[in-house]
């Protein structure tokens, strides 16, 4: 096997010795992990084998790329990074040492990855719990005749409890789909069918700064003859209680409304608008994509009727989700993919039982070290926004308390977003979600909190996550501050600020 194999089992050793100051190896050793040669064959690294306590995560790094160097006779980075300025010695040195080294495909030094409202990297614990259903243990879950079927059934209902365990759910209450965007689509179309049918309730209440998912099923909803209310947020980002009040019909058939945003992450009041749906006695659905596993969720406390989780967003794998569905008082929804009848007759189709298993396994994670994780995820936060906002005219977009500390919206004035991205490209930034990035607009979430263009524009989201280390931060925060200072100074805005001159006083000439 390559030294410089990619495997489960080493990225995972990297990852626990950063969050570990004992640096103690063997505290989460991996079962079975495979590993991947260059020449693709698999192989295994047994759960008993000792490892070498005593390196350092960094000299196992610098090991790793000398190893790397050595096989591949590359250089380590060709030539410069145009935009950062590095020579390939610098981006190699000891401090730059935090560019993680890619694991596949021999991609060279990779950037700090801080877009985990993107997606998150998949935790080595889901893995190893994933590949036995990838290899041996390949029945069909639906299949009632065989121990084949028998085994992998009983594996996808152990990640139903687990899921259900997270939000204080009923396992019979976990429906498997695709994605929270599925869960999406399948909450608000499905409800609305079901009730619309009579004619009398189709109205639909969701607002502004919604992920486009919910917001397009809501526009699909328009073009079928549903009236959608789309309710305004205030400046912090957060809905306001009496305009959403106001907004109550008698055809109202469900709000939905997310838990946390992902692009700002402010925190909506779930539970007052759990409360507020229940005493009308309509339903609730939220989008909770970038809450599960991350802040407390207890579907009964908050009176949530319906809800949409995503694999990938809790160190999960992609293409999985779940959907909430409450059995008591009990959602009516109309299916949108039919069939064998399979999740309730709510979600046809044989489920992927290694996905399953690996959101079962991601959820029961978070549950167990949700605490932990957030204790760690806030103090980065706070460490980041601290030296962010250090910097002058630069402010925190979205309410500043009610806030998953985890997603840290900041504005740059007098830089341009897109232009910062390009000076940062030794870190894994967005300007806002991923599925709008391709495109140059300004948000529509930040437009929505009253934000200007010029403000919107010079946006850049920071996503903190499990796996983040206080070196990172620090390392970022070094390159926005020198990369910041460096543009502004491109700029002729810049320089009438410094000599004192209000730019909103000027008058431009047009040509
Ligand atoms: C709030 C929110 N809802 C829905 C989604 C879509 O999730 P998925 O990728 O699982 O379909 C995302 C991810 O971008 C999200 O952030
Ligand atoms: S080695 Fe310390 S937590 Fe994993």
């Amino acid at each position: 096997m390559s030294n410089i194999a990619p495997s489960a089992t080493r990225q995972a050793l990297r990852i626990c010795s950063r969050r570990c100051p004992s640096n103690n190896f063997s505290r989460l050793s991996p079962r079975a992990s495979p590993s991947f040669g260059h020449n693709g064959r698999r192989s295994y690294v047994s759960e008993t084998k000792p490892i070498n306590a005593t390196v350092s995560v960094e000299t196992a790094i610098k090991a790793d790329q000398k190893a790397f160097l050595r096989e591949t006779g590359k250089k380590p980075q060709d030539e410069t990074m145009p935009t950062t300025g590095l020579s390939a010695d610098t981006m190699m040195s000891p401090s730059a040492g935090l560019l993680k080294q890619a694991t596949i495909m021999d991609e060279g030094t990779r950037p700090i990855y801080l877009d985990m409202q993107a997606t998150t990297p998949m935790d080595p614990r889901v893995l190893d719990a994933m590949l036995p259903f990838m290899t041996g243990l390949y029945g069909n879950p639906h299949s009632r005749t065989h121990a084949y079927g028998w085994e992998t059934e009983k594996a996808v209902e152990q990640a139903r409890e687990h899921l259900a365990e997270l939000i204080g759910a009923d396992p019979k209450e976990i429906i498997f789909t695709s994605g929270a965007t599925e869960s999406n689509n399948m909450s608000i179309k499905g409800v609305a069918r079901f009730f619309g049918r009579s004619g009398k309730k189709k109205h639909i209440i969701t607002c502004q700064t919604e992920h486009k998912c919910v917001l397009d099923s809501c526009r699909h909803l328009q073009d079928e003859g549903f009236e959608i209310t789309y309710l305004a947020v205030q400046n912090n980002g957060i809905i306001d209680m009496a305009q959403l009040e106001a907004a109550i019909q008698p055809e109202t058939a469900l709000v939905s409304i997310m838990t946390v945003n992902n692009e700002i992450g402010v925190v909506q009041p779930i539970e007052e608008i759990g409360r507020l749906c229940r005493s009308k006695k309509f339903f609730f659905h939220t989008d909770a994509a970038q809450a599960v596993g991350k802040i407390p969720i207890d579907v009964n406390k908050m009176n949530i009727d319906l809800m949409s989780i995503s694999g990938h967003k809790i160190y999960g794998p992609k293409g999985i989700g779940a959907c909430y569905v409450r059995r008591r008082p009990r959602v009516r929804l109309d299916p949108i993919i039919t069939g064998g009848g399979q999740e309730r007759g709510l979600r046809s189709g044989t489920l992927a039982p290694p996905l399953a298993i690996g959101i079962g396994e991601a959820a029961r994670i978070c549950k167990e070290e949700m605490t932990y994780d957030g204790k760690r995820i806030s103090a980065l936060s706070k460490r980041l926004l601290d030296g962010l906002l250090a910097l002058e005219h630069t402010t925190l977009n979205g309410d500043a308390s009610r806030h998953y500390p985890g997603c840290v919206n900041v504005s740059f004035a007098y830089v341009e977003g897109e232009s910062l991205l390009m000076a940062l490209k030794d870190i894994a930034l967005s300007s806002g979600s991923a599925c709008t990035s391709a495109s140059l607009e300004p948000s529509y979430v930040l437009r929505a909190l009253g934000n200007s263009d010029e403000s919107a524009h010079s946006s850049i989201r920071f996503g903190i996550g499990r796996f983040t280390t206080e070196e990172e931060i620090d390392y970022v925060l070094k390159a926005v501050r020198e990369r910041v200072t460096f543009l502004r100074e491109l700029s002729p805005l810049w320089e009438l600020v410094q000599e004192g001159i209000d730019l909103n006083t000027i008058e431009w000439s047009q040509h």
